[in-house]
């Protein structure tokens, strides 16, 4: 069954409440999105499966816990979806990365293309989507629907804010992946922007303001 969860952890609303506040600058925005990443990836890969293996200790034989099955990948939507590959990749060192380039267009609100590169074995992985904003949805449901065009199946979505309006999209457009949510915000005002929000994410990480 497809989860959908929003966090709870008070270190993430903790940290989330510094990202929103307008005069933090892109050090510590930066610093905090990879820090909450980091800690959404405990919630995010709760389902990861486990099997039994036999080692040797120094000391003697045991049975010892260890991933099973398929690999990860981490897909961020550029730009501000990079922003949360680094603290993702302190949990999980071995995965591979995919680039989904989109931006919105700042009249239409559509997403635009424009560039994909995925591991070659993207289908036989565990992918976590990431992007720190879910808005209207047009880009995360974009991007899904590119990996599941390239026969990708499991499919979590990770963003630190979103808006009701995105949420209701990816789940009808998406009903089959997880999504995680930092924190669900109250709705999105005329421009798009999720409100209250944080602001544009990609320029407060890159400092392009
Ligand atoms: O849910 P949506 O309405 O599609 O909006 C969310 C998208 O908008 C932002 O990207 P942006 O277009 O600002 O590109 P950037 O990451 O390069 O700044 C954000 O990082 C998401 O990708
Ligand atoms: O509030 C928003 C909406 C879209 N993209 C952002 O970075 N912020
Ligand atoms: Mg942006």
């Amino acid at each position: 069954m497809p989860e959908i969860k929003v966090m709870d952890h008070p270190l993430i609303l903790h940290k989330i409440g510094i990202i929103r506040k307008k005069e933090t600058g892109s050090k510590e925005f930066r610093e905090l999105i990879g820090e909450i990443a980091m800690l959404m990836t405990f919630e995010a890969t709760r389902k990861l499966e486990l099997e039994d293996v036999e080692i040797e200790t120094p000391i003697t034989k045991t049975k010892v816990k260890q991933l099973k099955g398929k690999k990860v990948a981490i897909v961020p939507i550029l730009r501000a979806g990079l922003g949360m590959v680094d603290g993702m990749l302190t949990m999980i060192p071995a995965a591979k990365i995919g680039h989904i380039g989109l931006y919105r267009d700042p009249k239409t609100l559509e997403p635009v293309e424009y560039y994909c590169k995925l591991p070659e074995d993207c289908a036989n992985r565990e992918i976590y989507v990431v992007d720190p904003m879910l808005a209207t949805g047009g880009s995360s449901s974009a991007a899904i629907s590119m990996l599941k065009n390239k026969g990708v199946k499991n499919i979590h979505f990770m963003c630190i804010i979103a808006a009701p309006e995105g949420l209701e999209r990816l789940k009808k457009e998406h009903p089959d992946i997880d999504i995680y949510i930092g924190g669900l915000d109250e709705k999105l005002n005329e421009n798009g922007y999720i409100v209250p929000g944080l602001g544009d994410a990609g320029d407060r990480i890159f400092g392009t303001l």
